[in-house]
């Protein structure tokens, strides 16, 4: 059993009240009484508040069941207008501009990769921080960026060593390039009366076309171990060590080049990390405290090493005019909450309740922020005393407004300045889509991005639209008109609303982790599409999108896509219904494909308190599967099943196959517990999640997964005694 203390009228887990008064709360300046009374008090008035806004989700999914139920083929006008009569459409405010201040110059100024890693794995998220500058000889080397053709030579293999440089130096010319020269042509950099100025092998010299490229140095003017240049406003290094194995095999002597990547990192409360109970709160809040504070350390073996990893330090190099200047070496981090939705035992109220979550997210994580503000950490995160939460799977203006209010009572509580907390909004869930301008709005004096979660987007598409009838398959998702439209129209609110320098437009995740060619090749659509940011699932993959903010100048596209004026309203309500009728085999090739990924995903949820995993699909393709690839892939197949384009019995066939194919792929992990044992609780989640996917709240995963995993902790806590 749990131990509980009594606040007021609160009961407050010990785990958490111990971490938060012995561990947090030291060196804050706050009165631990005044402290918890304030925080009772946002329990006691903001919970019936969230109750209500839940509640209201339902109501509308009601009525839209209702009337799809009695529409089955319908006007897109009267559709619209049904809409508008219920609310769901809330109608444009008429200008609205932010006026966020205090923003961050990553944010603000700059536009490179934002990097997700799931708080909980201290070493990931150690390992995600420091992502802000990223060797791109290793993201070369170490990714199919490059075609890896044979099998490479133990340690350095000298012929892809070759491959990575030439690689490289095209980087150089096309970013860098010299007057007349290219730098594969250099045999020495060096600075002289305050120039950059290069050797070549064919004798005489050359320079930069645009000197001003050009920042700072390490080393010595004649013979620099480092030179840094700027380019589209982000970092690019050149690396020198002549007995270095690479610079060794380098005319000019460079070893590296490492360009500035992560510039802001999320550090995940949400979901990629599984936290179903007040430890594991407590688990994901002590790394935060550890990242605001700069000491979280990860200590783990790597092969045969055991390897220690703590935050970077700042990076000092000299100008050529005799000054200094000093870059941030880690990620700004930034911290995503949970939305509205679930509650956690880590506090419950006077009745016994489970209280909001949310609201237990913000009120920790501002308060663990606040050593930042305070200076308490060596390695500052927020040059501009601000704390940057993310909100996702918010439902319309009230809901942001709701946040709002909620953020406005932390503030008060931890004794900050109004509009300290800044807010990300994600745009993931169809009612906020519809009525962006109207959710910027509520939080115009501190959004600090928009981002297009189109992963719980999709979910959201599919469940709220279950009634209207079959939705196309998986793949062809992405092709569907609303998903365009979404994209769109998200750019151009943030766009209208005064986005540009001040706040991110942000897109979504890479979700294939070890795709980092098709990476290369294709992530550069979304800065062309208007985006200042976009999420990469690992540092690798942060590395080599950082080349697309080289190649792509964000600002100009964005001043492009100002003048652009389509309306996307009705383009957006297209529901994504399937128009063909599947072959059998195209059926069962859909089934396998989300069970697997189903499966792959949820069994190491629930057995292993893993909340991001790669997962094989049918292809062999390992993606990154979270809570909201699940949303997707259950959602998906209740819709098929409640549209009778697969039966039950085909859907129970399909699940048990691929619980033999997802063991098997698991054969070597040591905790694993076999899905196609009849005691499996993760596989009775899975069927769970797709039989029961029509009852699912907006269709989330989250209620089923928190209640089986509490279970299988349940059942290993009496194993284990
Ligand atoms: C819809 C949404 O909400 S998307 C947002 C949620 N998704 C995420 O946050 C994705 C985060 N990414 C991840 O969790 C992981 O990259 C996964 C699960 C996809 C793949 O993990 P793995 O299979 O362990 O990756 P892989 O073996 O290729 O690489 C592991 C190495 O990369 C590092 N790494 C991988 N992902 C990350 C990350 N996101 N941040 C920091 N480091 C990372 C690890 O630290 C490790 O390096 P180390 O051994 O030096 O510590
Ligand atoms: O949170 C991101 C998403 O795509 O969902
Ligand atoms: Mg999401």
């Amino acid at each position: 059993m749990r131990e509980y203390k009594r606040i007021g009228k609160l009961h407050v887990a010990k785990v958490l009240h111990q971490f938060i008064e012995q561990e947090v709360m030291p060196g804050l300046d706050l009165e631990y009484e005044i402290f918890w009374n304030k925080f009772e008090q946002i329990i006691h008035e903001l919970s019936p508040e969230n109750k209500v806004l839940i509640n209201e989700r339902a109501v509308f999914q009601q009525q839209l069941n209702k009337w799809h139920q009695e529409n089955r083929s319908y006007k897109q006008g009267d559709y619209k207008t049904f809409l508008e009569q219920i609310g769901y459409l809330e109608g444009r405010p008429d200008k609205v501009t932010i006026q966020t201040e205090k923003i961050d110059l990553e944010i603000a100024q700059q536009s490179g990769p934002q990097l997700v890693v799931p708080i909980n794995n201290a070493r990931f998220a150690v390992n995600a921080a420091n992502a802000r500058w990223g060797s791109l000889y290793d993201a070369l080397y170490g990714s199919d960026a490059i075609p890896v053709t044979r099998t490479l030579q133990e340690g350095y293999d000298h012929k892809r060593g070759e491959a990575v440089i030439t690689y490289a130096k095209a980087f150089l010319d096309k970013t860098l390039p010299l007057q007349h020269s290219s730098h594969k042509n250099v045999v020495s950099y060096r600075i002289v009366e305050n120039k950059l100025i290069v050797e070549l092998a064919e004798g005489g010299f050359d320079s930069l076309q645009e000197e001003a490229l050009f920042i700072g140095f390490q080393g010595e003017m004649s013979n620099p171990s480092s030179l840094l240049f700027r380019h589209h406003g982000n970092g690019i290094e050149l690396q020198f060590d002549r007995n270095h194995v690479v610079g060794a095999s380098d005319s000019a002597g460079i070893k590296d080049i490492v360009l500035e990547a992560a510039l802001t990192t999320i550090m995940d409360c949400e979901d990629s990390v599984t936290a179903v109970d007040a430890e594991d709160k407590v688990a994901v809040y002590r790394n935060w405290l550890g990242l605001m504070k700069g000491d979280l350390q990860a200590t783990f073996q790597k092969g045969n090493k055991q390897l220690s990893r703590s935050l970077k330090q700042d990076r000092v190099f000299q100008t050529a005019e005799g000054g200094k200047t000093v870059l941030k070496g880690r990620s700004l981090m930034l911290i995503r909450n949970v939305g509205h939705l679930m509650g956690s035992d880590a506090i419950l109220d006077e009745q016994g309740n489970d209280v909001p979550e949310g609201i237990l997210d913000g009120v920790v994580t501002a308060l663990i922020a606040k050593h930042d503000l305070l200076g308490h950490s060596p390695h500052k995160n927020s040059l501009q005393q601000s704390i940057y939460i993310v909100k996702p799977k918010m439902h319309g203006s009230k809901e942001v407004a709701f946040a709002n209010t909620l953020f406005n009572r932390i503030e008060d509580v931890i004794d900050v300045p109004r509009y300290t907390i800044k807010i990300g909004v994600m745009d993931e869930e169809r009612r906020t889509s519809l009525n962006l301008q109207a959710c910027i709005n509520e939080v115009k004096e501190r959004i600090f991005f928009i981002n297009t979660g189109f992963l719980d987007r999709t979910g959201d598409e599919i469940h709220t639209s279950m009634e209207a009838g079959a939705v196309v398959r998986k793949d062809a998702m992405k092709k569907t008109a609303w998903i365009n439209a979404y994209e769109k129209a998200n750019v151009q609110a943030g766009l209208k609303t005064g986005f540009q320098g001040t706040a991110q437009i942000g897109k979504g995740m890479w979700a294939m982790p070890d795709e980092m060619a098709a990476l290369l090749r294709m992530k550069s659509e979304q800065l062309k599409a208007g985006a200042s940011t976009a999420w990469v699932p690992s540092p690798t993959a942060a590395t080599l999108h950082a080349l697309h903010y080289h190649e792509v100048d964000v600002r100009q596209e964005q001043k492009r896509l100002l003048t652009e004026g389509q309306d996307y309203l009705d383009l957006l309500l297209q529901v994504p219904l399937a128009s063909e009728t599947y072959s059998f085999d195209q059926i069962e090739e859909e089934l396998n494909n989300n069970a697997q990924s189903i499966l792959g995903y949820v069994v190491r949820w629930i057995d292993q308190g893993i909340g991001c995993s790669k997962v094989l699909d049918m292809h062999n393709t390992a993606l990154m599967e979270d809570r909201a690839t699940l949303r997707i892939s259950s959602q998906l197949l209740a819709n098929w099943l409640h549209h009778g384009v697969c039966t039950k019995e085909q859907l129970e066939q399909s699940f048990s196959r691929m619980a033999k194919v997802v063991d098997e792929q698991n054969g070597d992990d040591p905790l694993y517990f076999p899905l196609s044992s009849k005691h499996s609780i993760a596989y009775q989640a899975a069927l769970e999640l797709v039989f029961e996917g029509v009852n699912q709240p907006n269709g989330y995963t989250e209620p089923i997964l928190h209640k089986r995993r509490l279970e299988a902790k349940e059942r290993f806590k009496s194993s284990t005694k």
